[in-house]
């Protein structure tokens, strides 16, 4: 069984984007910025937006945090991202996401310019990404692709399940799988919560990426004997963090698979890092 270590391939992917600004910045490239707005005091968000700040200064990408209270109004945050979109010294903006009730997510999203969109959601981005074009990627999928490629997982003509059908996971993983270009080419199966026979079909599957967020919903009845299994659930239990996956059940009869914490955590925001380098590159004209 191959552990698919996503916290050390993050690690090699930061040390790669190290060198590359260290290499622009020499030759007198300014260094990328990402902004990162965070509205509320969620304590899981909170993490996640340390943990970017930290990422980013490892690598030498300037991190500007905005935090605004949890009874922002919609206009004070659409005001933020119209400044941040005007401001040349930003190439990316992540507005961090789930926002406080109240505030429309998407009418903000739909805001981002789409050049700045370094988390892949805007309706732009997602439209490129169906069609096979150029653009920012979301960085979770992205982030598995990119941990199955560099772990030489074999995709294409493969069998793949996706459980969960999310804008941000379920839904881009999908269209990754089945792809264009050189990797993918999987034929690919989307479950969620109306699908009559989820467990048969995941039996069935050779690369199976459980997006779902509920800790043990992936059983070994449900995994086929050699499988590759992606695990995106992030779950807070009394046990810690767990992902959607009966890891001790199924470790024994999968040809490979991601750990949480470890797997692809650490791969997404490694690529939201990748994703901010290249709005940059494309800013000043560079090529990547
Ligand atoms: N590691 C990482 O970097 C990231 C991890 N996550 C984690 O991944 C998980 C999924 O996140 P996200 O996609 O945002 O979650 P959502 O809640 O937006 O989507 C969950 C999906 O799972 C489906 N689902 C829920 N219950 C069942 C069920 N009983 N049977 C079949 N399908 C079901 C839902 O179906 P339906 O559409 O029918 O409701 C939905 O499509 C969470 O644990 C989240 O924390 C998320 C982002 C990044
Ligand atoms: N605009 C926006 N973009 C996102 O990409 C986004 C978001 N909003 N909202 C929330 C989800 C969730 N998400 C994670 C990122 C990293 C880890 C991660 O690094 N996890 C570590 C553990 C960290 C811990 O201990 O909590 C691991 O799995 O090893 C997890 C989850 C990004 N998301
Ligand atoms: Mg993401």
């Amino acid at each position: 069984m191959i552990l698919l270590d996503g916290k050390a391939t993050a690690a090699a992917i930061r040390s790669e984007l190290k060198d590359k600004v260290a290499a622009q910045e020499a030759r007198g490239i300014r260094t990328p910025g990402l902004a990162v707005i965070l509205v509320g005091e969620d304590p899981a968000s909170q993490v996640y937006v340390r943990n970017k700040e930290k990422a980013c200064e490892n690598v030498g990408i300037r991190s500007l945090a905005y935090r605004l209270p949890a009874d922002s109004t919609q206009d004070a945050v659409e005001g933020l991202i119209r400044e941040l979109n005007a401001r040349d010294d930003v190439d990316g903006i992540l507005l961090q996401l789930p926002l406080p009730k109240g505030l429309d997510s998407q009418a903000c999203l739909d805001l981002i310019a789409p050049d700045k969109d370094v988390d892949g959601f805007h309706p732009v981005n997602m439209g490129r990404l169906a069609l096979g074009l150029p653009g920012f990627a979301p960085c979770t999928p992205a982030g598995v692709i990119e941990l199955l490629r560099r772990h030489n997982v074999t995709t294409s003509g493969k069998r793949a399940v996706v459980i969960g059908r999310s804008n941000i996971v379920g839904k881009p993983m999908a269209m990754m799988l089945w792809g264009y270009g050189d990797f993918a080419n999987a034929t690919v199966t989307v479950c969620h919560s109306r699908t009559p026979e989820l467990a048969k079909l995941c039996a069935e599957a050779d690369i199976l990426v459980a997006a779902i967020g509920r800790p043990h919903f992936v059983t070994a009845d449900m995994v086929k004997d050699g499988a590759v299994v992606v695990d995106v659930g992030i779950n807070r239990t009394d046990d810690g963090l767990v992902g959607d996956c009966d890891f001790a059940a199924i470790k024994d009869k999968v040809s490979a698979i991601t750990p949480v914490p470890g797997g692809v955590g650490p791969m997404t925001i490694a690529m939201l890092l990748v994703n901010t380098v290249k709005a940059c590159e494309n800013h000043l004209g560079l090529a990547n």
